[in-house]
């Protein structure tokens, strides 16, 4: 019985181009690269896990002019349609879209080789917030041993493995993180890192002023997103978007989705919220040799990563 539900949360990836996707993306993928973005629509596209349900609350946020009550208005999972999401007889991602006015704000976490030709085509805004890959496997191996559609992740040092080799869903971090930064200057592309989100400022004393300091990051948001909201606005925004906040939100900390999909009592959603997690799960070993591989993954790549804060 056991080995028969295990069978059946591993079936539950299957290839596109060599990246593991669920399979009813797979079995929809045909209206999904046939999706028509608009010229306007904006698109949330992060790997799993680093920060996409956050940025998504932000946007939202701004899009609401800090309008908290609006923004209560759904559950994130359904404010932006997540565009290859597919779990029949549900509609698609595609669909909800379709049945939501234009301009869109859509989300993703397909890389960029997989991503419907329409978004390239209409020049759309893409907003990318990238992780640092060890908080990202930390907080991807959790979701994994919550997550009950999601293959088991097995014991920490498989999944380890597992990751390295980017046999997860969405395929690996380091070619996901590469696609996205090196098309960057070629189209409107926001790159946002999830470590200066939650980089504390500090005052005068170098005491610091708050846990989490997003308002800077969250400005270039506000800017490329086309709009101008005063400053109490953005300090509202900051507050009600902290990881504590987004914790205690029935509309953010995924309580409302059954126990059989996502079981919280494993892991929480809203797990740890913090840059530097990886510490406490990587040994010595695991950390010399993740670096080489990163070394010889993301030679000639610009791309600095802050590991703790
Ligand atoms: N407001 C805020 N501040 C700081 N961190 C936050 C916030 N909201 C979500 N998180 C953390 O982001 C991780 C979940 O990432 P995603 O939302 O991308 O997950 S998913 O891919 O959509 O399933 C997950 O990280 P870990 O705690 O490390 O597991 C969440 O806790």
């Amino acid at each position: 019985m056991a080995l028969t539900a295990e069978l059946g949360r591993q079936l539950q990836l299957r290839e596109v181009g060599g990246i593991l996707l669920q399979a009813a993306t797979v079995d929809n993928w045909s209206e999904i690269q046939n999706f028509e973005a608009k010229p306007d629509d904006l698109l949330i596209c992060t790997y799993p896990k680093s920060g996409t349900t956050w940025i998504q609350e932000i946007v939202d946020m701004i899009e609401q002019n800090g309008d908290v009550a609006k923004c209560q208005r759904a559950i994130i999972q359904h404010r932006h349609p997540f565009i290859e999401w597919a779990r029949p007889p549900q509609p698609s991602g595609v669909e909800k879209a379709n049945t939501m006015p234009s301009p869109w704000t859509l989300r993703t976490h397909l890389p960029t080789q997989l991503l419907p030709p329409s978004f390239w085509e209409n020049n759309c805004k893409f907003l990318y917030v990238a992780r640092n890959a060890k908080d990202c496997m930390v907080s991807y191996y959790h979701f994994q041993r919550m997550n009950q559609v999601l293959p088991d992740p097995g014991t920490w040092e498989a999944y380890f493995e597992t990751f390295i080799s980017g046999k997860v869903g969405w395929g690996s971090w380091f070619d996901h993180v590469k696609g996205w930064w090196e098309i960057k200057d070629r189209y409107q592309v926001l790159f946002l890192f999830y470590e200066d989100m939650k980089r504390v400022s500090k005052g005068p004393s170098e005491e610091p002023l708050q846990t989490q300091d997003p308002k800077c990051e969250i400005q270039k948001v506000v800017q490329f997103m086309g709009k101008s909201l005063d400053e109490t606005v953005l300090d509202k925004i900051v507050q009600e978007t902290s990881f504590e906040k987004m914790k205690e939100n029935p509309m953010t900390n995924r309580s409302t989705v059954p126990k059989f999909i996502l079981d919280q009592s494993i892991s929480p959603f809203m797990r740890k919220g913090t840059v530097g997690d990886w510490k406490n799960h990587f040994t010595v070993t695991q950390n010399e040799r993740f670096d080489e591989i990163y070394r010889q993954k993301m030679e000639g790549i610009s791309i600095n990563f802050c590991m703790e804060l």
